[in-house]
């Protein structure tokens, strides 16, 4: 009975693998028979590494499509779909291998990493599970999948967590819930009865905020603004976006019609983290846009999941709101989770010579009402 209770249940095991991978351990992942350990380039250690590959052989590697678009040759990437890419590495490849055709800072313009031989088929759950766990950890999409022969020893004297790829994506693709941790009176300059309401993703780590301002009239549609966490822009005044003025002419807006609720996610560089947002920048400073540079690293141009800011207006009792966006992405997602936006509000404030690129693509790639 102690035991059962004790038994982490799936999101709990899917978030303990998240932990081990940010640190740099591997774990087990299963599809039927097939078994490999996952192991994360950007955080493995080159001594792990080698030992893994003493024991275990040349690991594929396996990086995500967008990626792979960005540092192969146009024919070479013909083909490729949405799904993970196989590659397998040459015979003498070593630590420092993989980690070239992971390196952000790598100018694939000027030269190229030497042909990749792609793997075309087979690809299985085990890849997709790798990717999505490795993206959600917020670590560079990239990963050494060391398979396991069915006469490989039993790893159960391993130290390491181990899953099922089906459970995991099943996990991963799960709408999000979050719990209402703590909440209290925030007077504000913007109005001095304000609240903060603290809601916690199961994982016990990422928090996101309801931030009530004034005292909003549930029976009618509450002027609200989600907005993703941007310390660059929201706290240090960065000129490369908007989000800044963003976030403060939302809040004056509020002020002004002396109530209305921010939705305050913490989804840093549109759900990629600050890191790898600091590495967009870098590429983005050698002539990238926002959007080539996500996917230079191997992401798409937006990570975000907007179902999480729904469950806040759920957990909130809102089910009607007049929204502060350009963003139409926004207005869809939460409509897809039951929440009915009876008005968008453009916010076309905070533009720059700085960020008129970004802005342009943002209207141009992601059809942004600029
Ligand atoms: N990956 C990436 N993220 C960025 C970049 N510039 C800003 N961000 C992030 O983009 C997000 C912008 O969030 P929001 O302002 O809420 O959303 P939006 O998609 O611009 O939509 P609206 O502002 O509502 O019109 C934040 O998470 C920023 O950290 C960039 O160049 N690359
Ligand atoms: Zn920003």
């Amino acid at each position: 009975m102690l035991s059962q209770s004790l038994m982490p249940n799936r999101t709990e095991r899917v978030n303990r693998v998240r932990g081990d991978l940010a640190m740099g351990i591997p774990c087990l992942l299963t599809n039927g028979p097939d078994r490999a350990l996952l192991v994360p380039l950007e955080t493995v250690t080159e001594d792990r590494f080698a030992a893994l590959r003493v024991a275990f052989g040349v690991p594929e590697l396996v990086i995500s499509a967008s990626r792979a678009r960005a540092v192969m040759t146009f024919a070479a990437a013909a083909n490729l779909g949405a799904g993970p890419v196989r590659i397998r590495p040459p015979e003498a490849a070593d630590f420092a291998w993989y980690q070239r055709v992971i390196d952000t800072k790598f100018d694939y313009r000027s030269g190229s990493v030497g042909p990749l031989h792609v793997l075309r088929a087979g690809e299985t759950q085990l890849h997709q599970a790798g990717l999505g766990l490795i993206k959600s950890a917020e670590l560079i999409p990239a990963f050494a999948l060391f398979r396991l022969a069915k006469s490989s020893p039993t790893l159960a004297d391993l130290p390491l967590m181990s899953l099922n790829a089906g459970e995991a994506l099943e996990e991963l693709a799960d709408r999000p819930v979050l719990a209402p941790v703590a909440s209290a009176q925030l007077p504000l300059e913007v109005h001095d009865a304000s609240r903060l309401h603290v809601f916690r993703d199961p994982d016990g780590q990422r928090e996101h905020y309801a931030i009530e301002i004034g005292s909003p009239d549930l029976t009618k549609p509450i002027l609200t603004r989600l907005h993703s966490a941007c310390f660059t822009g929201d706290v240090l005044g960065s000129l490369k976006c908007d989000c800044g003025p963003q976030l403060r002419a939302a809040l004056a807006r509020m002020s002004e019609e002396g109530a209305g609720l921010l939705v305050y996610l913490n989804q840093e560089g549109r759900g990629i983290g600050l890191a790898n947002k600091m590495r967009v920048y870098d590429l983005q400073s050698k002539g990238l846009d926002t959007v080539e540079a996500n996917h230079q690293l191997g992401f798409e141009d937006d990570e975000r999941d907007f179902r999480l800011a729904a469950e806040v207006l759920h957990k909130l009792g809102i089910t009607n709101i007049r929204l502060l966006t350009n963003n139409p992405s926004k207005e869809r997602s939460l409509a897809e989770s039951g929440i009915t936006v009876t008005e968008r509000l453009p916010l076309r404030v905070g533009q720059t010579v700085h960020n008129q690129g970004y802005l342009s693509i943002k209207a141009l790639k992601s059809g942004h009402f600029l």
